[in-house]
């Protein structure tokens, strides 16, 4: 379908085709509203059937209808008929509040579960475009706006629909002329009610627009408190909040202002419809012309025909908000990734070769990153890559994860396109320490065997060992169950790092892939982790970046990076022996420079 079309298409008509499991729920709650709506209609007809029995007596309705003649009995009839007549409608009402709201909540359920595990899906370029506020918005508020919506606004919608036509019918069989003037102020609503419909949707888009703003700040600005206070720019961010906050206000206050005329122009026209039929109806029962019991069923139907019509406004409210969210919560689902799986899968055990030809990439529109790199890490060898900063190392490291493609050029993994992968062959086989190591809530061993949740605990305090964070660990209050804070906030830089590098070994790799991943931690401490590491990498591939360079002088191979190319490579001592940028880069970095000024 294309994205015209999609859009098109009316979200409920949508969901209803990409949900087929609902179809019976939404069947057995639309019968279930039709049984309770006929219930309630049945009142006012068995109040006129009373006034009928007062009045004619032996002639009645009911007396026809039964071939009961005793006035009493007839009563007693109608009082009969009129328990049943609750039964059924409070255990409708029941049974219907119970589907129509299970229904809602399953809704709300899968659309966002399945909203979720689609983003997570979604390209790692996508997530960093800064949507992560508004995608919260649509997997909280717009998941809840349609889970209103279905709870009440549908129910109400059929059952106004179904008053309209059942009290219509109980009309058109009584009076022409008096069905005509109760009637008259329905297109008088309906038109209002389109007409509002059309003003209220853009203001409705514009208030999700706003909020999904707002949220977004907030998580940023969360997330990045410390910034915030360093900088001291609190009062600069709460005016920003302010700000944005009050353009949610503004943007809800235009929607309020027009939703809110809504029900006293219905008011007004209700109110001519049922003077009429209260008027001219009883002219008619004074005439002669109208039964007196047909004209209190009328006079009662008038009412129940246009009352609820109030709620229309209510009702239209709902189903604007929830069919703005509906087309969010849609469109977030028709997002595609760029980077999808291949169905490869390789029988051997995973070596971890890395090869990369003719490498091209950057990022959206913007210029090559990296302009045609080549490099081979064969198979059991620890390879680095340093460079400036900027110069692409993250970049490459990504590539390996296909976190991005390459815009051109191939990436190989034991000389698979790593493009006809599947996840588990090409990710399975990679211990990944990013930059910023990133931890979840919970405790530090759960977090160490997050890509391994089978490992044992003994397996777990030998990768905590290997990664020099056995000692802090252990000192923690409650050792490998400490609870660490939301991303970690409670361990210092170093600590986070020496956790994501526990996690990465606990995987066995076949290949381990370290992005700075010990930038954070002292001298003493990288050279406790570069010791493990000897052990770690020993017959393992491993690709590492790292500024320090005493952290890669023992590697087999060091590629230079500088601007997205590979200008130098070879071992420490070659390339020091060399004297291009990796030797001035290692003489400032050991303080060589400055003892020799030449
Ligand atoms: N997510 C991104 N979106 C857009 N541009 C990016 C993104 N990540 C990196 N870049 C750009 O790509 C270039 C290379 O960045 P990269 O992170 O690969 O460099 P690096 O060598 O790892 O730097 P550092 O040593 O600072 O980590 C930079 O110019 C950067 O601005």
């Amino acid at each position: 379908m294309s994205e015209v079309e999609q859009h098109l298409k009316h979200p409920l008509r949508r969901l209803w085709r990409r949900h087929r499991t609902y179809r019976p729920k939404v069947v057995a709650a639309v019968t279930v509203t039709v049984v309770e709506k006929v219930a309630d209609v049945m009142p006012e007809l068995l109040i006129g059937a009373a006034v009928d029995v007062v009045v004619r007596g032996s002639d009645s309705f009911v007396a026809d209808l039964l071939g009961v003649h005793d006035r009493f009995a007839q009563i007693g009839w109608i009082a009969a008929f009129n328990a049943l007549v609750w039964i059924i409608e409070s255990s409708t009402g029941y049974l219907g509040d119970v589907l129509w709201r299970n229904l809602a909540q399953q809704v709300e359920h899968d659309l966002r579960v399945e909203a979720y595990d689609h983003v997570q899906h979604l390209d790692v370029e996508w997530h960093e475009g800064g949507t992560v506020g508004s995608t919260l918005s649509v997997l909280n508020d717009d998941v809840n706006q349609l889970e209103r919506f279905l709870d009440v606004g549908a129910r109400t919608i059929i059952a106004t629909t179904l008053n309209v036509v059942l009290v219509g019918a109980i009309f058109a069989a009584s009076s022409w002329w008096l069905t005509l003037l109760a009637f008259a102020p329905i297109p008088v609503i309906v038109v209002g009610s389109l007409w509002f419909q059309r003003r209220l949707e853009p203001l409705y888009a514009d208030v999700r627009e706003k909020v999904g703003d707002l949220s977004g700040t907030l998580a940023a600005n969360l997330g990045g408190l410390t910034t915030i206070k360093a900088f001291t720019a609190e009062d600069r961010e709460t005016a920003r909040v302010r700000d944005l906050s009050d353009r949610y206000r503004l943007a809800n206050r235009r929607a309020i202002r027009s939703s809110a005329a809504f029900v006293p122009l219905i008011r007004m026209a209700i109110l001519a419809g049922f003077t009429c039929t209260l008027l001219l109806g009883g002219w008619a029962v004074l005439d002669g012309t109208l039964e007196i019991g047909l004209y209190s069923v009328l006079v009662f139907m008038t009412q129940r025909l246009l009352w609820p019509l109030t709620d229309v406004g209510e009702v239209l409210d709902l189903y604007q908000r929830g069919m703005a969210s509906t087309r969010r919560i849609l469109a977030l689902l028709d997002e595609t990734p760029s980077v999808v799986q291949g169905s490869a899968t390789t029988s051997a055990p995973p070596r971890g070769a890395v090869t990369l030809r003719a490498v091209r990439a950057g990022y959206g529109e913007a210029p090559d990153v990296l302009h045609g790199i080549d490099l081979e890490v064969p198979a059991g060898e620890v390879h680095a890559v340093v460079g400036a900063t900027g110069a692409g190392k993250s970049t490459l490291l990504r590539l390996l994860l296909r976190f991005q493609d390459p815009r051109s050029g191939e990436v190989l993994l034991d000389g698979h396109d790593v493009r006809d992968l599947d996840w588990e062959t090409l990710r399975g086989a990679i211990g990944y320490v990013a930059q910023d190591a990133f931890l979840f809530r919970g405790t530090v061993a759960e977090n160490i065997a997050y890509g391994a949740p089978s490992a044992t605990r003994a397996q777990i305090e030998e990768a905590a060992a290997l990664a020099a964070a056995a000692g802090f660990v252990e000192a923690l209050p409650d050792g490998y169950d400490t609870l660490v804070g939301e991303r970690g906030q409670t361990l210092s830089g170093g600590q986070r790092q020496r956790l994501a590098l526990a996690r990465a070994i606990l995987r066995d790799p076949a290949l381990l892939v370290l992005d700075e991943a010990t930038s954070a931690v002292d001298n003493e401490t990288e050279q406790a982790i570069q010791r493990s590491l000897a052990t770690v990498t020993r017959g393992r591939t491993t690709v590492m970046v790292a500024h320090r360079l005493s952290t890669v002088r023992s590697a087999d191979r060091i590629w230079v990076l500088e601007n997205g190319l590979v200008t130098e490579a070879g071992t420490h001592d070659e390339l020091v022996a060399a004297g291009g940028a990796y030797a001035a880069l290692w003489a400032v970095q050991t303080g060589a420079a400055l003892l020799d000024p030449t």
